[in-house]
């Protein structure tokens, strides 16, 4: 049982999102994350802290392996974005609910493309709120700027309602959304590997971006004061989380798509976490990334599971003391 107060939750109450998705990049394994974390002790772990929780599965429904084989689900160079689409709409669908009714949505990927569906449906619930975005990477290419053509790369891009018009015609429902992603609500806690299209829009419209450098510089006490900051000036809005888990070092996390030297330790990286759910203005939280098909040893499956156990328990109380 925790003793922390969620300022924007009743009750206690958790819905857990299930996001076995992995159209938004090319490797299998990480539309396991969701069962590998239960099997770990998810459910568990939020009860052991006092929290009712419900799972809602909006992806059921789908042949996920089938559509992902779809050749045919392609737009300019952007990848399967039919499938990414339509699994967002769902995804945005479950959190919006879980807003409406004052629970917190903890999203499970999955890949980060989920991200899209999660920071839009918390910025259009919460106009006046923070978001956090945990990662080594921005995620902020558009159909224009993105390398790989792989739709993880893009998710805040979508949510902000950038380069409409290079968009693929699946993604028109997000323009319906009233409240998008502001620039100035959305910070980056994490980063080491951004694109030069990144780099440029990071620059353009402002965009508070904490990078490993940072970290090192001022530590990372001083960097989530200085991230919530920017986010939330006021101090009394709520705050949703991001969390690709490769933004912590692949010493600890490397069972996950696209691991880059040099990150979080696994202390900092909790850390943080701890910090934000001291605040009392946690509404939102995604973890996503975990990948248990691209560990080479039984002991990263372990220490990469557990790493997302551990950021969902300091979420949601977990306290030492
Ligand atoms: N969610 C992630 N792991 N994203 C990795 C993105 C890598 C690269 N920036 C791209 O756009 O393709
Ligand atoms: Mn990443
Ligand atoms: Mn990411």
């Amino acid at each position: 049982m925790s003793d922390l107060e969620y300022k924007f939750v009743s009750a206690r109450k958790v819905t857990v999102i299930r996001a076995p998705f992995s159209g938004g990049q090319g490797k299998g394994g990480v539309e396991d994350g969701p069962d590998k974390m239960e099997e770990f002790g998810l459910l568990r772990d939020i009860a052991e802290l006092g929290w009712t929780a419900t799972v809602d599965d909006p992806l059921a429904k789908f042949d996920l392996a089938t559509l992902k084989a779809d050749p045919s689900d392609v737009y300019g160079n952007c990848k399967r974005p039919k499938m990414v689409s339509d699994c967002c709409r769902l995804i945005f669908d479950a959190a919006t609910a879980a807003h409406e009714n004052k629970t917190l949505p903890v999203t499970v990927g999955g890949d980060h493309s989920i991200g899209m569906a999660t920071i839009l449906a918390f910025a259009n619930a919460h106009p006046d709120g923070g978001i956090l975005w945990i990662d080594a990477h921005a995620d902020i290419n558009t159909p224009s700027t993105t390398p790989s053509g792989n739709l993880h790369g893009c998710p805040v891009a979508f949510a902000m309602g950038l380069e409409e018009d290079s968009w693929p015609p699946h993604f028109d429902w997000i323009k319906q959304v009233k409240h998008k992603v502001r620039p100035d609500r959305i910070a980056y806690i994490g980063l080491r590997d951004v694109d030069p299209g990144e780099k440029k829009l990071l620059k353009e419209l402002g965009i508070a971006a904490y990078s490993m450098y940072h970290v090192d510089k001022y530590g990372i006490n001083k960097v989530v004061e200085m991230a919530l900051q920017r986010v939330n000036p006021s101090g009394n809005k709520p705050v949703h989380v991001s969390y690709d888990v490769d933004a912590i070092d692949p010493l600890y996390v490397a069972a996950t798509g696209t691991p880059v030297r040099g990150g979080l330790s696994l202390r900092e990286g909790l850390f943080l976490v701890e910090e934000i759910a001291a605040t009392g203005n946690l509404a939102g939280l995604d973890i996503v990334e975990v990948n248990p098909a691209l560990a080479s040893t039984e002991t990263h499956i372990v220490d990469t599971v557990n790493a997302g156990l551990s950021i969902a328990r300091c979420a949601l109380g977990e306290t030492i003391l």
